[in-house]
């Protein structure tokens, strides 16, 4: 189910991220032109909780699938299984991908890997693509550690010469060709996307890296 290509413009987004009332808006605008990837990270002041989250989590999942773009569920489990999401995004603090694979056998498995302590640490043998980051500063993340620039991303690509990459943190239209030529098969971003007053042209922008 998985492949690579997916990870080339790959949209996070919860309803903090975005203004007031406004993600349906934003994830269709993204949608429409072209985003490879979507990740429901439902986190910060405005977010949504229980029966909320879970039926804003089915209206966002069933947008996604009428453009035939996978839906992932950021940390909790238990919504992506009870939802039948297309896939999990985990960190290193969060559930431990072993815990949960049984119950995501042909669903797409992300794990955050923020250096190369981590990457050993971690077993990737039921992981589909690791989430790179931070590369720059973010705001999008409180407890985001120190950025590691492109050489992470380069260097993890030595690293790893197999395993997909998508780099994640301060990413913009701007910064994504040196990001896609240090290695990484993709770029995740939350704020370009969700605070861009013209989505189409920010995600054409994205897309013309790969031609
Ligand atoms: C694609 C991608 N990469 C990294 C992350 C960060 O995950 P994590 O470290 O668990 O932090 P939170 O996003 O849960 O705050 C991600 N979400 N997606
Ligand atoms: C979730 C996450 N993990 C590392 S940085 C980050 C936030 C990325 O947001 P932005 O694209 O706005 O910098
Ligand atoms: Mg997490």
């Amino acid at each position: 189910m998985f492949n690579k290509e997916m990870l080339r413009v790959y949209f996070i987004a919860g309803t903090s991220d975005v203004p007031d009332g406004q993600l349906e808006n934003v994830l269709k605008s993204a949608l429409e032109a072209g985003i490879t990837m979507y990740q429901f990270r439902e986190k910060g002041p405005h977010a949504l909780t229980g029966d909320d989250k879970e039926a804003l989590a089915i209206r966002l999942f069933s947008l996604c699938k009428a453009y035939n773009v996978p839906f992932i569920v950021n940390d909790d489990v238990s919504l992506a299984k009870k939802i039948d999401a297309d896939g999990i995004h985990l960190g290193q603090d969060d559930e431990k991908i072993e815990n949960i694979i049984e119950d995501f056998k042909g669903k797409i498995i992300g794990l955050s890997v923020g250096n190369f302590e981590e990457y050993d640490q971690s077993d990737l043998t039921h992981v589909d693509y690791i989430g790179v980051g931070p590369v720059y500063e973010t705001s999008s993340k409180s407890d985001a550690k120190k950025p590691g620039g492109i050489e992470l991303i380069r260097k993890m690509r030595l690293y790893d010469e197999d395993i997909p990459i998508v780099a994640i943190g301060g990413i913009t239209s701007t910064n994504c060709e040196m990001i896609i030529g240090s290695g990484a098969d993709g770029i995740s971003t939350i704020s370009s996307i969700a605070r861009s007053k013209n989505i189409p042209q920010v995600v054409t922008d994205y897309l013309q890296y790969y031609k």
